[in-house]
């Protein structure tokens, strides 16, 4: 596969999606309505609903089980819900797996730092996706093109302001907020639609928390929205432009972080307030 990263193509998610000239309305990057997933006899999605605008952070919180890893399984392909919808720009998608979703704009970064530690920063944001040398070199060698990946990566480790001494060494060598920026920018080079971030602060302490928080500011700063799932509530009211919240396998309410309190989150997300 020799693919160029979204990041590289003048085309930004911000720019397709847009107002609907009819209606006036601002369409949804991503939207999803009526979601079920069922395993066995558990209901995780009970008729969930998901709207993702051009350009925003949207926060998606609820307690535990309230369906959230479930509803990020079905945007990102990694589980085909049983019933409902979802549509990507305005257009209907049925993703058969994550690599089909990653083949839409469609990048996901997991809290469990999911790189290549002994790998380096340029290997690493094209694992999978190599780029070959050109002509017979690179189609009947299969020879890498290094020195192109390792410029382009550094130019995507730039854009979001990541600092590095160095380029190369593993990324084992890294520190764990260093790494997961590694992660953010690899997503944010391919992702041509959406970028979703799974908890991506919860193995990291406060500093490196709080770069990751301006990374994902970065990101949305580049034109594309962000999905952050997240138990972390002063996180969420910092970074996020609005907030879903989960409750019970369905979609219990979205609010703006500058309208709400976090303790009304919290009524609305137990179920104390209902809007
Ligand atoms: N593979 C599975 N098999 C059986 N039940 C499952 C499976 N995955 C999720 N569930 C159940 O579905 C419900 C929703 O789980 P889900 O993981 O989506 O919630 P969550 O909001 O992400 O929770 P948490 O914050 O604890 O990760 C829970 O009752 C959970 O036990």
């Amino acid at each position: 596969m020799n693919q160029k990263p979204a990041a590289d193509e003048k085309q930004s998610a911000t720019q397709e999606a847009g107002t609907n000239e009819e209606t006036g309305l601002v369409q949804p990057v991503m939207k999803a309505r009526g979601l079920v997933q069922r395993y066995g006899p558990v209901t995780a999605l009970d008729g969930c609903d998901f709207d993702l605008l051009p350009g925003e952070v949207l926060a998606v919180i609820g307690d535990n089980g309230a369906g959230k890893s479930s509803l990020i399984k079905a945007l990102t392909g990694a589980a085909r819900p049983d019933e409902g919808q979802i549509w990507l720009d305005g257009k209907e998608v049925h993703f058969k797996s994550p690599l089909d979703a990653r083949r839409q704009g469609i990048e996901t970064v997991y809290q469990n730092l999911a790189v290549a530690p002994a790998l380096d920063i340029a290997s690493n944001l094209y694992l999978g996706r190599e780029k070959r040398r050109k002509g017979v070199l690179g189609t009947v060698f299969r020879m890498l093109d290094k020195p192109a990946m390792k410029t382009a990566s550094a130019r995507h480790m730039a854009e979001l302001n990541i600092g590095l001494q160095s380029m190369g060494g593993a990324v084992e060598n890294l520190s764990g907020g260093q790494r997961q920026g590694v992660a953010v920018a690899r997503a944010a080079a391919w992702a041509s639609h959406v970028v979703i971030m799974d908890e991506p602060t919860a193995a990291l302490g406060v500093k490196e928390s709080a770069q990751v928080l301006e990374l994902i500011g970065k990101v949305r700063e580049r034109g594309l929205p962000v999905v952050l799932i997240s138990h972390n509530m002063p996180h969420v009211f910092e970074i996020a432009d609005r907030i879903h919240i989960q409750r019970l396998g369905r979609r219990a309410g979205v609010v703006k972080p500058s309208d709400h309190t976090m303790s009304d989150v919290v009524a609305i997300m137990t179920g104390a307030v209902q809007i």
